[in-house]
């Protein structure tokens, strides 16, 4: 050949790369594909996207409308922005064979937890039938009450009587130690006294370790956490025989893959509910019409709920601390993920446009959870929004909000997050007096995955303010 024609061949080549990879053709049954922000050369929107992820969509959505598709490095995402009802047709209860959550979230359980991609797709559901039945209403009563014993001890021992402390800190330290000791139990916990140290460290560089084409040697600290948490695991696991998560192990059936697996497990149940009770304190804090309700409520509730002759059951609570889990339903409302992801196996409708084989397909509760013909001032904080519905607060999550995702692959700890944030936020204001010290911080602007973080630390101010049997030493 010569030079002249291979370097045609080589331009005709990348011509047909061009056309194919931004959907300058159509599909071929004639439907459009979705509009593409293209961004620059190579790295696509990653920089502007990276920087503010719901900002960068927003603008996205004025100007291509409801669909579209962004290009990061090594990843196609296609947005869909519907209303819920829609969404959850296509997204959440799309065909199996057409939008995948398992393969949608391997960036994820491989490359961050090291879990292998053969085993996972074919444990996949029986891991999350055996979490959904541990974590369900029929176990709740009994873990609520683990709960509550482990939160008592915990402002024994981390809060104490009267002091000011970033509440972050506090919260999730509090919240962390209880749902180790409930799921993982007490000899697991008792065995692995760093857990929660290195776990902060790698929760830290999740989002950056998750990036394509990122090589992890770049990462130091995330490898470091990480290679120590799964020492801790596989050194202890053991220990977890008496322990909800056990059941999953039992599913999984590999051992080799079981500590992989259980940190995923670690993950899910520590990192989206420390901050989401953050957040519920915070913004009860900030409003004090709101305060005074919460207050009223736990005032009334809060003698039977450490009354070990009261049944804790998931109705007993919900109807108890209505008012408190409506909080906790809207903060999920404010500072749900940016991004919830599935992947497109075939080439899929949606609307005028095809969807292409290979793209992420994605939907933004964050931005969902803003539109103001839904949720009017949909940037304050109004728990009486839902309370006026009537709707149950755990029953928002079926309907308008997509905070624990939707269909098969719901969040299976959804029940049980509810349950221990409303316990904890209604403990909190029935013991202490508790006041804000700083101002109510940004939630971290360029977090794309999960509940959103504080952007800086808030401290508050807190004093014990009652007698209780069993706590002297406070
Ligand atoms: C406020 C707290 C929480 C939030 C916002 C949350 C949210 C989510 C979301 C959005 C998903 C993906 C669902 C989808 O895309 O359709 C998910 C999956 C999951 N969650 Fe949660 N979650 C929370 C707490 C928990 C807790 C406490 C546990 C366990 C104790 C847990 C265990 C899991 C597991 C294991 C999965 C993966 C399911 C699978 O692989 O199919 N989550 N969660």
């Amino acid at each position: 050949m010569s030079f002249g024609l291979f370097v045609l061949f080589i331009l005709l080549l990348f011509v047909i790369y061009l056309v194919r990879h931004n959907g300058w053709l159509g599909s071929k049954a004639g439907h459009p594909y979705p509009p593409i922000c293209k961004g620059l050369p190579l790295i696509g929107s990653a920089l502007e996207f990276g920087k503010n992820p719901l900002k960068f969509l927003q603008a996205c959505r004025q100007r291509y409308g409801d669909v579209f598709t962004v290009l990061l490095p090594g990843r196609r995402m296609t947005f869909i922005f519907a209303p819920a009802q829609e969404l959850r047709q296509s997204f959440f209860n799309g065909s199996p064979s057409l939008i995948s959550f398992t393969a949608g979230v391997e960036p994820f359980t491989c490359r961050i937890f090291g879990m292998s991609k053969k085993d996972f797709s074919l444990a996949h559901r029986s891991l999350l039938t055996a979490l959904r039945s541990e974590l369900g209403a029929k176990h709740i009563p009994q873990l609520a009450q683990k709960l509550i014993n482990q939160y008592l001890l915990s402002f024994r021992t981390v809060w104490g009587k009267e002091s000011e402390g970033d509440a972050y800190h506090l919260l999730t330290k509090t919240l962390s130690d209880a749902s180790l000791r409930v799921i993982f139990g007490d000899e697991f916990a008792n065995a692995s006294p760093s857990l929660f140290k290195d776990f902060v460290d790698f929760d830290d560089w999740f989002e950056l370790a998750a990036t394509p084409m990122l090589p992890h040697f770049l990462l130091r600290p995330f490898v470091t956490s990480r290679k120590r948490l799964l020492e801790t695991i596989s050194q202890n696991w053991k220990y977890a025989k008496n322990a909800p998560i056990y059941k999953l192990t039992e599913a999984y059936g590999n051992d080799g893959n079981v500590p992989s697996l259980l940190l995923t497990a670690l993950w899910a149940t520590w990192s989206n509910a420390s901050s989401a009770s953050f957040w519920t304190l915070i913004h009860i804090l900030a409003d004090e019409k709101v305060k005074v309700k919460v207050l009223a409520e736990v005032e009334q509730t809060c003698p039977l709920l450490l009354s070990s002759k009261t049944e804790l059951s998931v109705e007993w609570i919900f109807s108890h601390l209505p008012f408190t889990a409506y909080c906790v339903s809207e903060t999920l409302r404010l500072c749900a993920s940016v991004v919830d992801i599935r992947k497109v196996l075939e080439p899929m409708q949606f609307r005028e446009f095809t969807i292409r084989k290979g793209d992420y397909l994605c939907i933004s509760p964050a931005a969902s959870h803003r539109e103001t013909t839904v949720f009017p001032k949909s940037e304050d904080f109004v728990p009486d929004r839902f309370q006026k519905l009537g709707t149950h607060p755990n029953a928002l999550f079926d309907k308008d909000l997509f905070t624990f995702g939707g269909g098969f692959y719901k969040c299976p700890g959804q029940l049980f997050a509810m349950v221990e944030i409303v316990l904890l936020t209604a403990l909190v204001f029935y013991l202490y007096d508790v006041q804000l010290v700083d101002p109510i911080p940004k939630m971290k602007e360029s977090q794309a995955v999960g509940i959103k973080r504080p952007s800086c630390s808030c401290r508050i101010y807190y004093l014990w303010k009652r007698r209780l049997a069993g706590m002297e030493v406070i």
